[in-house]
């Protein structure tokens, strides 16, 4: 591990600040011989253009970098894994920064990193470790977002993807280590406290570092020694919502700021719950976790709501589902499993987070009460029951409406 080189990752939305963040590092006096890779990876390539003025500006700066700390840039187009290859055969440097394009998700990235390919020829963990996943946000595009009413950014999904920019944010606040809050000179400090709040509730494990124009202390990006794939996948605000239970955060209280977990052992009337998924609050930012619905034994369905965007729809399996030896190992493996098991029904439930800003969460969890089955309603035939969430997986998207 010591002798492999480390690796920064920059992902944030389009605009956030990345390049700028990038080129200020790079000035600054970091005590590294940095390469830098722009990966414009997925499919989705939205915008190939800019990526190359980007590019073209980069490069004027190079006269500048390379006398200061003799950094090479180098963009990328196609495999990471060839790039990043060919880098170390071919240059001198012990740190890579890697700039991921607004677009592209987080989590493979970093997956190439700290875990390699299977069966790729070259095994970047060979020469690579994964030091830190840095996700810059736009203060500014979430001010504005706020003062609207919207949660985040609500824009169309990008051609070739179906996940709209708001789910890839997501990924990106919620799968870090820093958390970069840049554009700070944009918006007002009362609404940066609050913005602030709303970030840590979504992902409180990160470093917070506000920022203008990308001015970052390099120390805190770089050498960081942050990244954990296990913490980082485990680090999102709802799952230590759903496994440690709710905390009350001073901070987040005061900016209003709120999460709260539903959980219930019957099955929801499917028509009532996606009636009210249809007609969830904006204030709610963040929504995920598994719901019974009411003539679907076969399946746990997931919600996961992104901002604006909200899908529900068969996700997994309930443990009640497994053959009998599968059961009886998780059974044993799960503290409280056995607790919560029902003779007839298993675990099959609801296990939901909701984190947003001022929203009544008395309120919520009355109207989450109402789309659980009534005594009557347990003793339907609920195969009658219409289906509004498909056999695809969390096929009910419901951003379009
Ligand atoms: N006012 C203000 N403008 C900023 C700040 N940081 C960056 N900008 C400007 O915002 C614009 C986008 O910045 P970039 O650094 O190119 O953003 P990026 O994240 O690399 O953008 P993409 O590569 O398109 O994803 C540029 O015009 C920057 O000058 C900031 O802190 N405050």
């Amino acid at each position: 591990m010591s002798d492999t080189i480390p690796v920064t990752v920059l992902s944030g939305a389009l605009g956030a600040g990345k390049t700028t963040t990038l080129n200020h590092v790079l000035t600054e006096d970091h005590g590294h011989e940095v390469a830098v890779l722009v990966n414009d990876m997925g499919e989705v390539n939205i915008d190939v253009e800019h990526i190359e003025q980007q590019s073209e500006l980069s490069q004027s700066d190079e006269e500048v970098i390379e006398m200061s700390n003799g950094c090479i840039c180098c963009r990328l187009r196609g495999d990471m894994l060839d790039a990043v290859g060919e880098l170390v055969e071919n240059r001198e440097f012990d740190y890579l920064l890697v700039e991921s394009s607004g677009i592209s998700e987080p989590i493979p990235v970093a997956q190439t990193f700290a875990l390699g390919f299977e069966d790729a020829e070259y095994d970047p963990t060979d020469d690579y470790h994964l030091d830190t996943m840095v996700s810059v946000v736009d203060a500014h595009a979430m001010y504005k977002g706020f003062d609207s009413g919207k949660a985040l950014t609500s824009d169309e999904p990008a051609a070739g993807t179906d996940r709209v920019p708001e789910e890839v944010l997501l990924d990106q606040i919620e799968f870090c280590d820093v958390l970069l809050l840049n554009k700070c000179d944009l918006a007002p400090s009362a609404d940066l406290d609050e913005i602030e709040a709303v970030l840590k509730a979504l992902q409180p494990r990160a470093k917070l570092v506000r920022t203008e124009f990308g001015r970052v202390d390099p120390g805190e990006i770089l050498d960081t020694g942050r990244f954990d794939f296990e913490e980082a996948q485990n680090s999102a605000g709802w799952k230590h919502e759903l496994q440690e239970g709710h905390h009350h955060d001073a901070a987040a209280e005061e900016h209003g700021v709120e999460s709260f977990v539903f959980r219930a052992d019957r099955p929801f009337h499917p028509e009532r719950f996606a009636d009210l998924l249809r007609n969830l609050p904006s204030a709610i930012i963040r929504a995920k976790g598994f719901f019974w619905s009411a003539g679907r034994e076969d399946v746990a369905m997931g919600l996961d709501k992104a901002g604006q965007s909200v899908r529900a729809g068969p996700q997994g399996q309930w443990i009640a589902t497994l053959p009998k030896q599968q059961q009886q190992r998780y059974l044993q493996a799960t503290p409280g499993l056995e607790d919560e098991w029902d003779d007839q029904w298993g675990d099959r439930g609801a296990k939901l987070v909701f984190i947003g800003r001022n929203f009544e969460a008395a309120e919520m969890n009355a109207w989450l009460e109402d789309c659980l089955l009534s005594d009557t309603e347990m003793d339907e035939d609920w195969s009658t029951y219409p289906d509004p969430f498909g056999v695809e997986e969390r096929e009910l998207a419901l951003a379009d409406d």
